[in-house]
């Protein structure tokens, strides 16, 4: 079938199902009468026995994620239409459905040329849903891992404070399967398969562009926790993933807004709603910044040796860097500059390979980050009030302040800057804004600001 994204008039949520005695979900969709695209999610320990109450949790959680995971087949044409042909949502689903796809389909629409606000229409066709019941879940946290700095400082965290944990991940990615192993904690594998029809569809000129694929992991471990029987989801999105890029004449565009705070508000709050009264969402680093992430990271080199934030290696398809960190990168520099206030000089140029401080090409990039004529860049990178508090923090090193991308600040950009604006103590606050349940958080609290 050839595609032609502006022939198309609707989107349908064609269908989902779920198989418990193989553990596979089927994630159906179409555009007009053409062929189904199926996705499927594959969560191991079946077969599952799940009770009424368990199967009718399971039912809606499933739901949740095939509307969330629809935003990959959506984005190809962006019709003007939203169809859900099996099931009804209601207006409280409608509503979150519809800031999950105008504010996570962000950047695709700035970078397209879109104008996606007040476009999409999800049909809201049931009544109010009753409030979902307490299933009685397990205490227990699957607790998600990227197989960057974030997730593990989340999983020592729980461990210090005694919390029971299933390390999570989902697709095939080897690089996260080390850093999982290297946790030595009990790990869970979920199988993704995006529809292989779209990858045929952006060859054929189906939009493209980034989509809010935080939401869509966030959707695939509740569904995965109502199977498993446990209470508690945890990522590891910090404060500084609420703020986006400010682009002039456009205002604040948000690469990461599904890492936000406004998307765990509403996600934890819908699953509770809809899916288990008892089922907690959050993120147990949304107190932090990102430096306050890369200050509790250099406490431990377990794994040095093994993780990476360089998001290069996750591509499904095409390259992946050789040692792990590309290196050009506006997450390999926003890393390599939050670890530096924190760890020893040798220390960090060994995790990299190199020192991206010392190379005058990398200067627009850390440019971009300070955003100094320039905006900070459509990636997961700290605030540029947090770059450019660490360049500031570095200037003043002996063993860094003569490297060419920090005398470069020294001499160019500090003296353009107000002084009080440049200490790194005050964004290593811890904030109250967060979801973390309050019998965790005292004892979280008093680990993270140690
Ligand atoms: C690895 C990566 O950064 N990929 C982004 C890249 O995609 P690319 O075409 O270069 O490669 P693939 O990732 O292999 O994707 C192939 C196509 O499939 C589409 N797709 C993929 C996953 C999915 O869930 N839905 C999809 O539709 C994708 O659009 C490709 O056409 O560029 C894309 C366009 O900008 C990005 O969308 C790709 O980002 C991935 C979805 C991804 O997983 N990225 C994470 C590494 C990532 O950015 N994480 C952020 C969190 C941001 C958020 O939650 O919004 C972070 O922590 O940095
Ligand atoms: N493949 C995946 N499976 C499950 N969760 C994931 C996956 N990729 C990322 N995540 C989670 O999504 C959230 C955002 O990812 P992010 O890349 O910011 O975290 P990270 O990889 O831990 O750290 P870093 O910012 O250093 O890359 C984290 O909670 C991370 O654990």
């Amino acid at each position: 079938m050839t595609f032609d994204r502006d022939s198309i008039r609707a989107f349908h949520f064609a269908g989902c199902d779920f198989d418990a005695a193989s553990g596979v979900a089927r994630l159906r969709y179409a555009f007009d009468g053409g062929p189904e695209l199926v996705e499927t999610i594959t969560v191991p320990g079946a077969p599952f026995a799940l009770d009424a109450a368990r199967a009718q949790a399971a039912e809606q959680a499933l739901r949740v994620l095939h509307l969330i995971a629809g935003v990959s087949y959506y984005k190809a044409a962006v019709p003007e239409e939203i169809r859900i042909d099996s099931y009804a949502i209601d207006a409280d689903t409608a509503a979150f459905l519809e800031s999950l796809y105008t504010n996570g389909l962000g950047e695709f629409a700035y970078r397209n040329g879109l104008n996606l606000h007040g476009r999409i229409r999800f049909p809201a066709d049931a009544s109010d849903a009753p409030a979902a019941p307490a299933l009685g879940l397990r205490r227990h946290a699957l607790v998600a891992i990227g197989g960057g700095k974030d997730s593990l400082v989340s999983i020592e965290a729980l461990r210090a404070i005694g919390v029971d944990q299933t390390v999570t991940w989902i697709g095939g990615s080897q690089l996260i399967k080390a850093c999982a192993e290297r946790t030595g904690l009990p790990t869970l594998n979920i199988g993704r398969q995006l529809a292989p029809e779209l990858f045929e569809y952006n060859r054929q000129g189906a939009w493209n562009g980034h989509i809010p694929v935080t939401a869509i992991n966030s959707a695939i471990m509740a569904f995965a926790a109502v199977l498993l029987g446990v209470d508690q989801v945890v990522f590891s999105n910090e404060r500084s993933a609420s703020y986006g890029s400010l682009i002039e004449g456009t205002g604040e565009v948000n690469h990461q807004w599904s890492k936000g705070w406004a998307f765990e508000r509403d996600f934890g709050a819908h699953l509770q709603k809809h899916v288990a009264a008892d089922l907690h969402y959050y993120s147990l680093l949304r107190p932090l910044s990102e430096l306050a992430v890369a200050r509790q990271f250099a406490k431990s080199d377990r794994y040095d040796a093994h993780f990476s934030s360089c998001n290069r290696n996750f591509h499904l398809l095409g390259e992946r860097p050789a040692n792990r960190w590309c290196g050009v990168c506006p997450k390999c520099h926003f890393v390599f500059l939050a670890l530096a206030p924190f760890m020893p000089k040798p220390r960090l140029v060994s995790i990299f390979g190199r020192n991206l401080l010392d190379d005058p090409a990398q200067i627009p990039g850390y440019d971009a980050l300070l955003e100094f004529q320039d905006h900070k860049p459509f990636e997961c990178v700290g605030e540029g009030k947090e770059s450019r508090a660490a360049m500031a923090a570095l200037s003043e090193r002996p063993e860094w302040r003569e490297d060419a991308v920090v005398e470069r600040f020294s001499r160019e950009i500090r003296p353009q800057l107000d002084a009080s604006e440049l200490e790194v103590a005050p964004l290593l606050k811890i904030d109250d804004e967060h979801r973390i349940p309050a019998a965790l958080w005292e004892r979280l609290r008093a680990r993270l600001a140690s």
